[in-house]
């Protein structure tokens, strides 16, 4: 079993791209099958080197490592046989209309109520004719004839498949400048490279359709391959993602803070059956059903990403968590925070209500009672029960107690009305720090 994921280098990864990479790297582990990734950059215009070095960083990032790497742009020879193949069976045609002509013939479809796919005159040209345009300087761009019926497939995730391919036009698979379009490139590496499973998003269906026709025609079998095709992964909007937007990118999420297994975690689960959870990669490839795949669109839920993320950082031993904290942090620190974090990003704000400044906000209404705090303060040294001990003396001098005694004392501390217990972080800031917060909290 060997399956692929063939990214086109023409921006940053997003979450929609990424499910698929997960898919296709989970299904293959859990079969013992190997993961091959191939960089598709047949379209030399918009490839570009830095997008390529983007992709490989963020796959990387996310663990989902690839056992060989291919590049279409090194493999032309192989297309250009395939291709030499193709047209001495007679299935690759040289077509001379240019785009003016091919716009032209499209609309007058369109008006005579015909469905708007390209009438295969070229078909019928003569030799006289071909060499008649070859002489006045047209160079051709190629079509592949495709046969007259449907192509029908079982695959994993739509079941039932059915491409009707006297509804598509005929595909260009070179372009008259030479190029050769992914269609093509991709049929003749999924081929000659061993795929044995093509895992992608469900916007290649139609293409499924017509590449199961080329590959036929490449001398391959009918059931080939064994396709499974995802739905797409909207925003939470309902909206398309895109590369070219930087929407929900990978390398955002990176700097946002996210951790990469609370996102092979949440794409692994997302639109499926199963709940999200937070997985080892382990876990995760030992848990992966491809047919537990919903067949609908599945929406982005960034709530439910940071809640994942919160209890993978909870869970973050301290020899992991250290790369996101500062040098001198301990890990008594970094116990004291991890349950009260969804990003790491937030991490250097607890650093600096144990050891460096915060702002307190004002609070004029709990003056007094933050003057009392300051005077039952318990002087150093310190110890297990330094918290309890100040509590019980506050609360007799201020008849306070519950919610009323702890919240000013919390946002007075910390600057915040959530976070970590406040037992714990008053042992990390210390008597100095304490005292100096109480003080600047009152003449707030
Ligand atoms: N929103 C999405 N949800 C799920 N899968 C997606 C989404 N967008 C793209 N894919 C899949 O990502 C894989 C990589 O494809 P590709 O690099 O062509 O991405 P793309 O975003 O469609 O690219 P481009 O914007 O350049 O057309 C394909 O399997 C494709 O089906």
């Amino acid at each position: 079993m060997k399956l692929r994921f063939a990214p086109s280098p023409t921006g940053y990864l997003h979450v929609g791209n990424a499910r698929q990479a997960v898919a296709n790297f989970l299904f293959a582990r859990r079969h013992g099958g190997k993961f091959l990734l191939r960089i598709d950059d047949t379209d030399v215009a918009r490839s570009k080197p830095e997008y390529e070095d983007a992709i490989r960083k963020d796959l990387a990032w996310l663990g989902l490592d690839w056992d060989e790497e291919a590049r279409q742009s090194s493999r032309m020879e192989r297309y250009a046989a395939a291709i030499d193949k193709l047209k001495a069976s007679g299935r690759l045609y040289p077509c001379f209309e240019t785009e003016y002509e091919l716009n032209a013939k499209r609309e007058m479809r369109i008006r005579a109520g015909k469905a708007p796919i390209y009438d295969r005159a070229m078909l019928k040209l003569t030799p006289d004719q071909r060499a008649r345009a070859e002489a006045n300087g047209k160079t051709p761009h190629w079509r592949f004839k495709l046969t007259d019926g449907s192509r029908k497939w079982q695959d994993l995730v739509m079941d039932d498949c059915s491409v009707k391919l006297t509804a598509i036009s005929d595909p260009v698979l070179i372009r008259a400048d030479g190029t050769i379009l992914y269609t093509l490139a991709s049929v003749v590496d999924d081929l000659e490279m061993g795929i044995t499973h093509i895992v992608r998003g469900e916007d290649h269906v139609t293409n499924t359709g017509v590449q199961i026709d080329i590959a036929e025609a490449l001398g391959a079998k009918p059931d080939r391959f064994t396709f499974a095709h995802l739905p797409l992964l909207l925003d939470s909007d309902g909206g398309k993602l895109s590369k070219r937007f930087d929407a929900l990118g990978l390398k955002s999420l990176r700097q946002d803070g996210i951790e990469p297994m609370s996102i092979v975690s949440y794409l692994a689960r997302v639109g499926t059956s199963d709940d999200p959870e937070v997985m080892t990669m382990e876990e995760a490839i030992a848990a992966y059903e491809i047919s537990h795949v919903s067949k609908s669109a599945a929406r982005f839920d960034m709530r439910q990403l940071l809640a994942l993320n919160r209890k993978a950082l909870h869970n973050l031993p301290f020899s992991v968590a250290k790369e996101h904290l500062p040098a001198e942090a301990t890990e008594e620190f970094w116990n004291a925070v991890r349950g009260n974090v969804d990003l790491t990003a937030e991490i250097p704000h607890w650093w600096d209500v144990t050891q460096g400044t915060i702002i307190p906000p004002s609070q004029p209404e709990d003056r007094e009672f933050l003057q009392q705090a300051l005077e039952t303060l318990p002087a150093e040294p310190w110890g297990e029960t330094t918290w309890q001990d100040w509590t019980t003396a506050l609360k007799e001098k201020s008849g306070r107690k519950g919610k009323t005694l702890f919240m000013p004392l919390r946002l007075a501390l910390t600057g915040e009305d959530n976070g970590p217990e406040l037992h714990v972080l008053l042992g990390l800031m210390g008597h100095a720090r304490t005292m100096s917060r109480l003080q600047d909290a009152i003449g707030a």
